[in-house]
């Protein structure tokens, strides 16, 4: 089957999410990282990218929020720059772990490998491979441009969000030692956990990450600057690590429900990927007992079903207009 679709219908289908949604009062800020419980809870933006490079945007699509776990993803495609799709598969893995994001228990099940770059072992395992490997400002360097080419345009430090997950990522300490201890950690891991640590606290937008999404979904091409950032063989490499794992142990509910493999992170945003499509990213800060936002779930639900899109269906689809 095939079927046309006008951006004029995805605008509405995202105008209806937002207004159906904007006042839903469901979850709960992040409250073990001090400056994501202070966020406005009330915000909610919605953006799509387009792979002509148009973006539609809605409600607070611009304001600056924590990326935290959505970082993951844009680090994972660094080190497939770097190291190549084979070996990332066996220095980090690329396998679901059914548990939380900071699961301990995961690496002590799992202590041949971290299980995938989405989760906190095989993010900050990431961090330490990411090059030259010894040298923290350049691979700061690394990762901060790297991002910058996924989305477009930089990210900003918020540096206050920086220094109170630094003040309180005990179990994340833990997790980069316990890695040290098998052989999954590739450089210094407490200068690895600090790249993870500021990496998870740059401010985006939801406009940033649905340019990035789209960038995924376009072969590595950023729709909107035109540059290739990566090879168009990671691609479904990235999209696949998505699908398995971007909702931690709420993954498989989250694809049945939505049809599109997506990430999310606990300042409130989710960045969906709709390969050959679009890039879709939603952000409200208010979370499920999962680390999800509410929200942005719902309406990137509503948007997929509205417009009957899922990546397992069968038809195939033109946007149009
Ligand atoms: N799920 C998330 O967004 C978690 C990121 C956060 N920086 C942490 O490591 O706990």
């Amino acid at each position: 089957m095939s079927k046309t679709i006008s951006v004029s219908q995805i605008k509405e289908a995202a105008q209806e999410a937002y207004e159906q949604f904007k006042d839903n009062t469901g979850g709960k800020n992040a409250d073990y990282i001090p400056y994501l419980a202070n966020i406005d809870k009330n915000l909610f933006g919605i953006s799509i990218c387009l792979l002509d490079g148009r973006t539609i945007t809605l409600g607070d699509s611009s304001y600056c929020f924590g990326i935290e776990s959505v970082s993951k993803v844009h680090t994972a495609i660094l080190a497939l720059r770097q190291y190549g799709a084979e070996k990332v598969l066996k220095m980090i893995g690329a396998d679901a772990t059914g548990l939380p994001f900071n699961s301990i228990m995961a690496i002590l099940l799992e202590n041949d490998h971290p299980s995938t770059p989405l989760v906190n072992a095989g993010a900050i395992t990431a961090c330490s491979m990411v090059q030259p490997v010894g040298s923290s400002d350049k691979k700061w360097e690394a990762i901060v441009s790297n991002i910058t080419d996924l989305c477009g345009s930089a990210p900003q430090l918020i540096d206050e969000l920086y220094k109170s997950e630094t003040a309180t990522n005990f179990n994340n300490r833990s997790i980069a030692w316990l890695l040290k201890n098998y052989n999954r950690i590739y450089d210094d891991p407490d200068m690895s956990l600090d790249l993870y640590t500021r990496q998870c606290s740059l401010g985006i937008t939801a406009e940033q990450l649905s340019i990035a999404a789209a960038t995924i979904a376009n072969d590595g091409v950023n729709p909107v600057t035109k540059k290739l950032v990566f090879d168009a063989s990671l691609s479904p490499k990235i999209t696949s690590l998505v699908a398995t794992v971007g909702f931690y142990e709420r993954t498989g509910d989250w694809l049945y429900t939505s049809g599109i493999p997506a990430k999310t992170g606990v300042g409130g945003g989710v960045m969906g990927i709709m390969p050959g499509h679009f890039g879709i990213s939603a952000f409200a800060p208010p979370l499920d007992s999962s680390g999800n936002s509410v929200k942005a779930q719902l309406a990137i639900k509503y948007i997929m079903n509205k417009l009957g899109l899922s990546i397992f269906g069968s038809t195939r689809f033109t946007i149009t207009g």
